[in-house]
């Protein structure tokens, strides 16, 4: 790093950017943020610029909550939020748009706007941040030859006609127009992607460029490897890097150097922590280790993002995936182990951090805010709405109001237009299995897991792949399919979901198939199953059901914890909202976030809960006032311990 990336530079003098008008009136320049080579530094309305930033995900964050992590952010001394716009999040199908609610990305933006926060965007199109296909729609591989992150003509309609939505939203809110936007990111992490195809990263720079204008700075983000700077850089876009704590940070700088011989030295994404996969420890990085790395780069005057400041949820079935040697889908909390925890509670690394940056910058006044409070609303019994195997195709008709499809063989979620959730794929034994048979499914073939019910038991993609089964001919043969969550970093092909190759029984391919898409959601939300399905006491505990139950908030409607002592793996509703997967079998997450702003006071609370394996004998569910993120399978999951 040459010695003169190691200095802020100087202001320059006064009086050097007004310019006069008519009778020596001073027109005050017009707002900028450029890039300032000579000094190796941002310059902001003409002074030397360095942000300190920490990324925020609105999609992950309840709109209620909003304020409050923003305002901490303010308060624990940064000067700008970095947010990623997810494409899925909003356009839900071709041409249909949700920008409403929690998903109401410009009065996010308004509201950093107000809280005095400048903004770091990231639209994409793709995103990854372990987000369900990494922010690019399912609905792309309704086309299933498409490349995706490529210059795949149809990919670049889709893309193009997505940017012409969103991006006239930015515009009016960019610095240079008055506004808090700072600086667009191109794209993400496009050097990690197999493709290298500089002619895609063109024709993003060029659609940026008309949509946003010609001032706003553009930029990419990439790790500091070689071959990564080498295929995710453009002339035109501001290379940036990505590394945490323990990295080299003279070696990361240096690769970064290599590619920006001059203007500022970037991080955009410092590690604060880091991601959870289901059965695997929680993540957790020492708040000294991070908090010195920290002060290591703003010595050097580096701009720097965290990743992430404050994690949140993945509500609902927006967690993504990872592709090492095998699938690795990730937890509901999005935690991070960052220094806003998952319930927007600063920790100790908050404060580590804050320290640090006081030695740069004044911090603003005025204390930081406590955590929110937390209330342990104690035990919740629940009733058995029998899913029981007899029953499935009776409420399919509910589940699946469009009615079954008929198929020779398996079809993906793709092929019949469902992304996310389960779908159920129904046939009969095409002849009496008086011995135990194999029913089997070719390697990957398993997207994601499946519940088989004649004999229960669970197929699972890149784990068991086969189940012994007894039955008479013409005895149903149902699967429940769950997408666990379509890969956002590290695969090079698409992500499809369902059965993906045929089964087979003894080696005999199965046929004649009905596969139903089931709408989980829009029942639950309808009231279904309390007001469909009666309560069932005979039923037994295995195999997926329904559990449903009420409570009431002592009249506050305070953020809790939900713990499932004795259940397996299904997801949880209350009042309608979807707050995502359990797997208390495999950890290492044992609660589900409860936002207050989820709750009722004054009425009761509908519990909604789909048991996809095995419920407890008492099926209960105990809520907390704080969470428990790494006990992972073997420990005891009594709710005492
Ligand atoms: C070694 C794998 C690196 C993959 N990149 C990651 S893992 C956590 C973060 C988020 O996904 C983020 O969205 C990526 O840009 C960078 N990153």
């Amino acid at each position: 790093i040459s010695g003169e990336a190691q200095l802020i530079p100087p202001a320059l003098p006064e009086g050097q950017f007004g310019t006069h008008v008519g009778a020596g009136l001073l027109q005050e320049p017009a707002p900028s943020v450029p890039l300032d080579y000579e000094h190796n530094c941002f310059r902001k309305d003409g002074a030397p610029f360095r942000y300190i930033s920490g990324s925020i995900h609105y999609a992950r964050v309840p709109r209620p909550a909003w304020r409050d992590r923003l305002l901490k952010m303010y308060l624990s001394g940064l000067s700008t939020v970095q947010v990623y716009v997810p494409w899925n999040y909003h356009e839900t199908l071709p041409g249909v748009y949700d920008f409403t609610g929690n998903r109401d990305v410009e009065a996010f933006l308004d509201l950093t706007a107000e809280l005095g926060l400048l903004v770091i965007l990231r639209p994409g199109p793709y995103i990854c941040a372990e987000w369900e296909m990494g922010g690019l729609p399912a609905w792309l591989l309704w086309k299933p030859d498409m490349t995706l992150r490529t210059s795949d003509p149809a990919y670049l309609a889709a893309v193009d006609s997505w940017l012409h939505v969103l991006l006239p939203k930015i515009r009016p809110r960019l610095y240079q127009q008055g506004g808090n936007i700072i600086s667009v990111q191109v794209e993400n992490e496009y050097g990690s992607y197999y493709a290298c195809d500089y002619g895609y990263l063109r024709h993003l720079l060029g659609s940026f460029r008309a949509l946003l204008g010609s001032e706003v700075l553009l930029f990419t983000t990439d790790s500091a490897g070689a071959q990564e700077l080498r295929c995710g850089t453009l002339q035109g876009l501001y290379a940036t890097v990505d590394f945490g704590p323990g990295s080299n940070v003279t070696e990361a700088f240096g690769a970064l150097r290599r590619v920006e011989p001059k203007g500022p030295l970037v991080n955009s994404e410092y590690y604060t922590g880091w991601l959870d996969y289901w059965g695997e420890a929680h993540a957790s990085t020492s708040a000294a280790w991070v908090a010195r790395g920290l002060e290591d780069m703003l010595q050097l005057g580096a701009s720097i993002n965290m990743y992430m400041f404050h994690g949140g949820t993945n509500f609902a079935y927006w967690s993504g995936a990872d592709y090492k040697d095998q699938y690795k889908p990730v937890t509901t909390s999005y935690d991070y182990d960052a220094p806003l925890s998952e319930a927007g509670d600063p920790t100790e690394k908050l404060f580590a951090i804050r320290t640090v940056i006081s030695k740069f910058q004044p911090l603003p006044v005025g204390p930081m805010p406590p955590a929110t409070p937390k209330y342990a609303y104690g035990w919740v019994a629940l009733t058995h709405r029998s899913l029981q195997y007899a029953d499935l195709l009776d409420v399919l008709d509910v589940l699946c109001p469009s009615g079954p499809i008929q198929s020779q063989f398996p079809l993906t979620f793709e092929a019949l237009k469902q992304a996310y959730g389960f779908m159920v794929y129904h046939t009969q034994l095409p002849w009496d299995v008086p011995d135990p048979a194999t029913l089997g499914a070719p390697p990957h073939s398993i997207c994601d897991r499946g519940y088989v019910m004649l004999q229960k038991g669970t197929l699972e993609r890149d784990g068991q792949t086969t189940l012994h089964v007894t039955g008479r001919g013409g005895d149903t043969l149902d699967i429940l399919l769950e997408n666990m969550g379509r890969i956002s970093f590290g695969a090079n092909t698409s992500d499809f979901k369902g059965l993906l190759g045929n089964l087979s029984l003894n080696s005999r391919p199965l046929s004649n198939w009905q596969i139903y898409p089931l709408a989980i959601d829009t029942a639950v939300q309808q009231g279904w199953p309390q007001a469909a399905l009666p309560k069932s006491s005979s039923a037994g505990r295995v195999g997926p059901a329904f559990y449903t139950g009420t409570f009431e908030t002592p009249g506050i409607a305070w953020d809790t914890f939900v713990k499932f002592p004795g259940w397996s793996k299904g997801l949880l509703w209350i009042n309608g909202f979807n707050l995502g997967r359990y797997w208390s079998r495999r950890g290492p997450q044992q609660t589900l976030f409860v936002p207050g702003s989820v709750l009722h006071v004054g009425r009761p609370n509908n519990i909604t809960v789909l048991e996809l394996e095995e419920a407890p004998p008492s099926p209960l569910l105990l809520f907390l006032d704080q969470p428990l993120y790494n006990r992972t399978l073997g420990r005891s999951t009594m709710a005492t311990e």
